[in-house]
């Protein structure tokens, strides 16, 4: 799924209408009508008490408005508050006439703004994709009284003051929404930590935009969901054979951090691998074989860390990094990899695919000369402050997004960074956001079964590199999802995520 800027918005409502000969009244409606049929699931008129609609002058007041006519119908209670101004639009004075005399309609003034209840149910209507500038003036004052009144707020389109696509002045006024009802597709500023308390749980509602402007525009975001991905595992051939789907080698493990590379190794076993090595320190050999014995194992001559390489021939990808430890042998361990990795090792001239995680990457960043021989396609999965490590620290989440895609660009790699809605970078720039995954995950360990997934899906011969992570990514967070609906979100430890991956991966 695209994900467009808020101009993009506007001329995909403009194709829309011409495409299939909508006068924008009707499209209108069409939101309206969406945005109804998503509050009348969640909140019965009882429930709902009387609400309050705040109403703004352009499109979303008319959204709105024609929404107040729609849920008044349905047997709400409702009263509606107008932002003053000088010019509004079309379609809302259409909808202003449309309203019955029987919704009591206020005009906000100065010092007449509308009073709310703690306990009342605010709709905010005042600003949506066409803002233009942040908030000033009343409506700054409407959206700081309405914050004030810590109300239940349910934003259409936008969190009035949010922008769908960029950065607002820290401290500008913005309507802090428990939920947010959208259309069409998702904004880019549902996706950012910085706005997870101004847009609460968002929704993308379908309005019928035209397929054909989506399809065409050009849009460096992306959506990963379920549609995305699916059919694109491959089915295994009745007579395929463990050598089938891959042999892959696990860098992983140093004393008291062994479970790194034990859960990297169920994963990547989860995920469909044919054959899987792991290369670990000594010390581990009994815990690794005993809780992986799927998997062979070859002992590095030191105990406690890893600080040889062994031969790559009989491999088709390599992962390093889980529990690795910053020991200066595993970085010439790093340095090796690297390097016989860029020499390709079969008869495709494609470099070894390589997974680099945890503190692999913080030896990254730590001797970023290295990044300069990282093979093309590396998979790179730090989470944001491994990669303030690999570049620098970020203003704000536009400017990491910028960090990323230039990174991604210039090493001409996928670097998937961690999150909430992981974001995966590719060299040609394109940014692809994660839809599945949940809290629960913020637990140690998550992180290592990520790269056991990727670990796997590399080493497979039929998946192209991106494919192979976005899968995997998404799959990861699948499994995570599947395995809270059982334990509950505070309960779920990695391990649980490994056992869910079967059927994670059954599902696309
Ligand atoms: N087109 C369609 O058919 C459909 C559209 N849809 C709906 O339309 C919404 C977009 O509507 P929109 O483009 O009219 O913009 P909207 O967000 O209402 O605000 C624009 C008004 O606000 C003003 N303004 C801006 N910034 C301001 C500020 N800081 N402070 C004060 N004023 C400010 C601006 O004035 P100006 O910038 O010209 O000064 C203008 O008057 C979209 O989010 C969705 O809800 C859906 O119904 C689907 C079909
Ligand atoms: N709030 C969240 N929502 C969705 N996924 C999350 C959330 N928090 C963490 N995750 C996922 O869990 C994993 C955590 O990785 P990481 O921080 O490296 O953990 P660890 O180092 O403990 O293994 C990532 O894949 C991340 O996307
Ligand atoms: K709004």
């Amino acid at each position: 799924m695209k994900i467009l800027t808020a101009a993009q918005t506007r001329q995909l409502d403009q194709a829309t209408l011409r495409e299939q000969h909508l006068l924008s009244p009707e499209l209108m409606e069409r939101a309206a009508t969406a945005f109804v049929k998503w509050f009348s699931s969640r909140f019965a008129p009882a429930e709902a008490g009387e609400i309050l609609l705040l109403c703004g002058p352009g499109n979303n007041g008319g959204d709105g408005l024609a929404a107040a006519r729609l849920l008044q119908r349905a047997g709400y209670r409702l009263r509606v508050a107008l932002l003053p101004t000088e010019k509004q639009s079309a379609d809302w004075q259409h909808n202003r006439h449309m309203l019955p005399n029987s919704v009591p309609v206020v005009e906000i003034g100065p010092a007449r703004l509308p009073k709310i209840d703690p306990s009342q149910l605010v709709i905010d209507a005042l600003f949506g994709t066409g803002l233009s500038r942040p908030l000033a003036g009343l409506a700054a004052k409407v959206v700081q009284h309405l914050n004030q009144a810590q109300a239940r707020v349910v934003a259409i389109d936008l969190p009035s003051g949010l922008f769908a696509d960029a950065p607002q002045p820290v401290d500008s006024a913005v309507v802090r929404a428990q939920h947010t009802v959208s259309f069409g597709l998702p904004k880019l500023a549902f996706l950012l930590p910085q706005n997870a308390e101004l847009v609460g749980e968002w929704q993308v509602m379908d309005i019928g935009l035209s397929a054909n402007f989506i399809a065409e525009a050009v849009t460096p975001w992306h959506y990963t969901d379920a549609a995305t991905v699916a059919g694109q595992l491959p089915p295994r051939p009745k007579f395929s054979h463990k050598g089938t789907f891959g042999h892959a080698l696990l860098l992983a493990g140093s004393r008291g951090k062994m479970g790194a590379a034990v859960l990297s190794a169920g994963a990547c076993l989860r995920s469909g691998v044919g054959l899987l090595t792991a290369h670990i320190p000594g010390c581990g050999y009994d815990i690794f074989q005993i809780s992986q014995p799927e998997a062979m194992c070859l002992t590095d001559k030191q105990a406690d860390f890893i600080s040889e390489l062994p031969e790559l021939k009989p491999y088709q990808a390599v992962a390093i990094g889980p529990g690795l430890g910053q020991q200066p042998a595993s970085l010439a361990v790093l340095r090796q990899l690297l390097k016989a990795a860029a020499k390709p090792l079969d008869k495709t001239g494609q470099p070894l695919p390589l997974v680099i995680d945890a503190d692999a990457l913080n030896l990254l960043g730590s001797h970023r000369a290295l990044l300069k021989q990282l093979p093309e396609n590396t998979v790179l999965t730090p989470h944001p402050k491994e990669f303030e490590r690999l570049t620098e620290p970020a203003r704000d989440d536009y400017h990491r997004l910028e960090l990323l895609r230039d990174f991604a660009t210039e090493h001409r790699c996928l670097v998937v960074l961690k999150g909430a809605y992981t974001c995966l970078a590719t060299p040609t720039g394109e940014l692809h956001f994660n839809s599945t995954g949940n809290a629960g995950m913020a637990t140690g360990g998550s992180g290592d079964v990520l790269t056991g997934v990727l670990l796997a899906l590399r080493a497979h011969a039929q998946l192209p590199a991106f494919e192979a992570v976005r899968l995997g990514v998404y799959a990861h967070g699948r499994a995570g999802d599947l395995a809270a609906a059982l334990t509950g979100m505070a309960g779920l430890v990695a391990g649980d995520i490994v056992r869910h991956l079967g059927p994670a991966l059954a599902e696309v």
